[in-house]
């Protein structure tokens, strides 16, 4: 049995409407429904959901920068729910994101270099000088790309100097957040394949989210599928791709365009578009209601 890194239990977070909400009589927010996950070290999950649904909830409340309403986050076996101070650093240097826009999420006042120094320089730890070369290689970047400055790449190049950042301080978990998104399609193609030789040389997991159910697929060993605040399905990624269980990933998977319209018309019946009804919508939040 793999060793768990990363487990969610329960995982709730409320907001405060805004006061328009309020008059309306919303007085409470539920973004997170008591949401489990587990990330075995070396592995991807893969977590998909529509606008709304609660992705970012997610990732931002098991990464401490929103604080749980309730529920657990367990990190290497130790409990870093809430953690703060030294303990709180340690875990954020073993866990590092990569944010959709590699257009806004590198300073473009510092060259690539000094990016890729600055995580070392937060958590105040010794960073070798040719460890800019180590990570370029490793991002398959020439080195003397570590003079300029982000203006200087596409938008391809600037996500593999974000991973290249995510990878300093060696993390045993990245998280992903919508990371190939802002690309086209063939450079979508060649991050993800960079992430997964990446993972396949070091033992890091990743937690990808994502719209698209079929990049998600592409590298996720399993796929959680979230819906209104709860993740409505979670198995294998073979599992939710062929024996999809909610109606709402079967609406997913009936988005996902097939290239060949004789394998369109012969997709099964799951594949083709059924939208959840009212009677599909997930079991009320056991803290209160859906939104
Ligand atoms: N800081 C906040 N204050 C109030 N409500 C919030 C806040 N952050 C998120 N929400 C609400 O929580 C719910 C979940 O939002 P969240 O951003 O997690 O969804 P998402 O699945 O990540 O959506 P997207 O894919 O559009 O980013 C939404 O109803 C959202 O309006």
């Amino acid at each position: 049995m793999s060793e768990p890194l990363l487990c969610t239990t329960d995982l709730v977070k409320h907001f405060r409407p805004p006061r328009s909400a309020r008059r309306r009589g919303q007085d409470v927010i539920h973004a997170l429904c008591g949401v489990s996950i587990r990330i075995d070290r070396g592995r991807t999950l893969g977590v998909v959901g529509e606008s709304g649904s609660g992705k970012t909830t997610l990732l931002r409340t098991l990464l401490g920068l929103e604080q749980a309403t309730a529920g657990t986050v367990e990190f290497a076996g130790r409990d870093v729910t809430d953690m703060k101070g030294a303990a709180g650093r340690k875990f954020r240097a073993d866990v590092s994101v990569v944010f959709q826009d590699p257009y806004t999420s590198l300073d473009p006042r510092m060259t690539v270099s000094d990016l890729l120094r600055q995580p070392a320089k937060i958590q105040k730890q010794n960073f070798p000088a040719t460890r800019v070369f180590d990570l370029l290689d490793q991002v398959k970047l020439p080195r003397a790309s570590a003079g300029k400055f982000p203006h200087e790449f596409s938008g391809g190049q600037r996500q593999r100097i974000a991973i290249a950042r995510a990878l300093a301080l060696e993390p045993s978990l990245i998280v992903l957040d919508e990371p190939v998104s802002a690309l086209d399609v063939s450079v979508q193609a060649e991050i993800v394949g960079l992430l997964r030789e990446l993972q396949e040389q070091r033992e890091v997991s990743y937690l990808f989210v994502a719209h698209d159910l079929a990049v998600v697929a592409d590298l996720s060993h399993e796929v959680g599928v979230m819906y209104g605040g709860q993740m409505v399905e979670h198995g294998a990624t073979s599992q939710v791709l062929f024996e999809p269980s909610h109606p709402y990933t079967k609406a997913l998977l009936a988005a996902v365009p097939v290239p060949d319209p004789r394998i369109e018309r012969a997709k099964p019946p799951f594949l083709r578009p059924l939208w959840p009804t009212e009677d599909d919508q997930p079991d009320p939040c056991p803290h209160g209601g859906l939104l």
